[in-house]
């Protein structure tokens, strides 16, 4: 088996072409955005555009506290997502808090469930299965009711797997922090084969797998190369802020552009 190649590979389980997904996290275009009240930078405008370059799905994470995308913008994403029937919608958040109502309302195709407190500045760790599993099982067997793959997200623990599996999980959505910290250090080889190790315990249990936080352009290849099977991966952070930098050119000529119209004769 192609070590890349998810198993589930297809509409909404990873790309038709067998590759690893790409979902866009738009919380931080949000984020930008709530610091006026003009709407700009837009989140479904930043969703079209980075579907219309080639992504694979939209991510959002809706905190309780509305920091950065808010109720609304959950709404108009799935609308606008109706218009674009391959794109997968993920949903984000803790299923103890806001989830369960985003996701009765607007039925994406997938919920994560991360177990952040209210007001937690990023998520920072996975589930505690033997605390939590039992009061997660009830709401991953009404996701499924709903038509709603979930993942659980999870520290790479290999011994974890099977249980989230034996609590309805679909996925695991593998918590890649400790991968970013670990990128270009000595620790970097024995982190990537924990994570190696947590993906084969995960895909030996009949799990889906998906991996997110602080992906980016440099430690993205190497941890696809090393981690087997990994369906989709969920980047916002470094994404929003390499397409600012990436678009600074275009945009200071298209501004001198105006600025010399502005001085050319009439
Ligand atoms: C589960 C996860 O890793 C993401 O939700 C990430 O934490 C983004 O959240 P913020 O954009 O609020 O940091
Ligand atoms: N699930 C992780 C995610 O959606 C984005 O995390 P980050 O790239 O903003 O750290």
């Amino acid at each position: 088996m192609n070590p890349l190649v998810a198993p589930d590979a297809g509409a909404h389980g990873g790309p038709a072409s067998g590759l690893t997904a790409l979902s866009v996290n738009l919380n931080k275009v949000a984020l930008l955005r709530n610091t006026r009240h003009l709407g700009i930078p837009s989140v479904t405008v930043a969703a079209t555009r980075v579907l219309e370059a080639g992504a694979d799905g939209i991510t959002v994470h809706p905190r309780p506290d509305e920091r950065h995308i808010r109720h609304h913008d959950v709404h108009d994403l799935a609308a606008l997502l109706r218009a674009w029937p391959q794109v997968e919608f993920n949903i984000e958040g803790n299923p103890l808090h806001n989830l369960m109502d985003f996701v009765r309302a607007v039925r994406p195709h997938q919920a994560t469930f991360v177990p952040d407190t209210v007001g937690q500045f990023t998520s920072d760790h996975g589930w505690n299965l033997p605390a939590d599993g039992e009061v997660l099982r009830p709401l991953i067997e009404e996701c499924h009711a709903l038509g709603v793959r979930v993942s659980l997200f999870m520290d790479p623990l290999p011994q974890a797997m099977a249980h989230a599996r034996a609590v309805g999980a679909d996925r695991v959505e593998l918590y890649t922090e400790a991968w970013a910290r670990a990128w270009g250090t000595p620790e970097q080889a024995a982190v990537g084969a924990r994570y190696a190790e947590a993906a084969r315990a995960a895909l030996a249990a009949g799990l889906g797998v998906n991996a997110g936080h602080d992906l980016n352009r440099d430690n993205l290849a190497v941890f696809l190369r090393e981690v087997p099977g990994v369906s989709e991966v969920s980047i916002g952070h470094a994404l929003i802020a390499d397409a600012l930098e990436l678009g600074y050119t275009e945009t200071i000529r298209d501004y001198q552009r105006c600025i010399r119209r502005a001085h050319a004769p009439v």
